[in-house]
């Protein structure tokens, strides 16, 4: 907002960013100066596996202590544990403090589900697995994982897998204004591009079945043994895992398998949410219209996004790219995912 509009302000232009499940909790707690720092790497009826120091050789298993009541731990949460840490058979770790979280990947049931679930915490990555062919992409699931990660704070990297089978080209085009990292892989070809992208970061990978998502895992975590499923039809294979899971890489890092995943609702995204990834254009957005849906007209006829085409400081590429994205938000009634 520039400094001329201030006496237009009423209290809706306050923007306060709807933080959520990522604001630091404020239930009090006992102190644990003892706890000893992990990272969750998998979840398992109310048992979580923490990697002490997030060294994936030192595995214990935890329980939630009861002060931390219902408080949800997930994969990728940093937690502190108390009691016997050493890891040996038969031993149990208590987690008495989750860290507040530097990045969420939530998913609700659907689009009209007011619960959201975090399902895996601190990633700094989300890789969005498209195979080129069989199965066939489908943007609005990309689109769809694109929105989330910006919302929750994730880098997203757009890996298209089998390129042996269909060319990439078409797709590069359709999200080029994006700005987007892609990594373009073959089960023939070691991963290079990918395996140096994910180096030392924890990265979450999302893909519907049969997109090679577990042969990719297989090459970039050696001894992984991610069963590989058969495609049988358009975007249906076999599910063999349903485990979030933290896969630990040679190079360092996580590799965050999400086989249960291949949706998410976007309710609790607001367009802000959206365009707040997008430093070129959320000063611009502070302008529009409290309320403002960013998507131009017939919808949002005041929208100032359409300045930044008409000074030149965005192309209207772009600004469809952005808009493409809000009406995937948007488009409630269509969940094809
Ligand atoms: N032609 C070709 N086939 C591939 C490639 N990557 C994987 N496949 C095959 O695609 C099928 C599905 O691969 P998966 O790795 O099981 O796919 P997924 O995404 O893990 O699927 P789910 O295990 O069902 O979640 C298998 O038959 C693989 O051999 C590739 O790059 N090219
Ligand atoms: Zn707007």
């Amino acid at each position: 907002m520039s400094r001329g509009d201030w006496h237009k302000l009423d209290e809706s232009d306050v923007r306060v960013r709807p933080g959520k499940g990522t604001r630091p909790r404020s239930k009090r707690r006992p102190e644990h100066a003892d706890a000893v720092p992990a990272m969750v790497v998998g979840v398992d009826r109310g048992r979580w596996t923490c990697a002490l120091d997030d060294d994936p050789k030192r595995l214990v298993t935890a329980m939630r202590a009861r002060e931390l009541g219902r408080t949800p731990v997930v994969v990728g949460d940093r937690v502190g544990l108390v009691g016997d840490a050493s890891g040996q058979p038969d031993t149990l770790a208590r987690i008495v403090k989750v860290a507040d979280r530097a990045s969420v990947l939530r998913r609700t049931a659907d689009d009209t589900d007011p619960f959201e679930r975090v399902v895996v915490a601190n990633a700094e990555q989300l890789v969005i697995v498209t195979a080129l062919a069989d199965p066939l992409p489908r943007t609005g699931f990309i689109d769809r994982c694109l929105v989330a990660s910006y919302a929750g704070g994730l880098t997203p990297v757009l890996c298209l897998t089998k390129a042996d089978l269909a060319s990439p080209d078409e797709l590069l085009a359709a999200y080029a204004e994006l700005d987007l990292v892609v990594v373009v892989t073959r089960s023939d070809e070691d991963p290079k591009a990918l395996r140096e992208r994910l180096a030392t970061k924890v990265s979450a990978l999302i893909g519907h079945s049969g997109v090679g998502k577990s042969t990719l895992i297989n090459q970039l975590v050696p001894g992984a043994n991610r069963a590989v499923g058969v495609v049988s039809g358009v975007g249906k294979g076999r599910h063999t895992s349903t485990q979030t899971v933290a896969l630990p890489l040679p190079e360092g890092g996580w590799a965050v398998d999400t086989p249960g995943i291949r949706s998410f609702g976007l309710a609790h995204i607001t367009p802000d949410d959206i365009v707040a990834a997008f430093p070129d254009m959320r000063e611009m957005a502070e302008e529009c219209p409290s309320g403002c849906g960013h998507l131009g007209a017939p919808e949002d006829p005041d929208c100032m996004l359409d300045e930044l085409v008409t000074t030149g400081a965005a192309t209207a590429g772009r600004l469809d790219s952005l808009r493409r994205l809000l009406s995937s938000r948007a488009g409630l009634e269509e969940h094809p995912d």
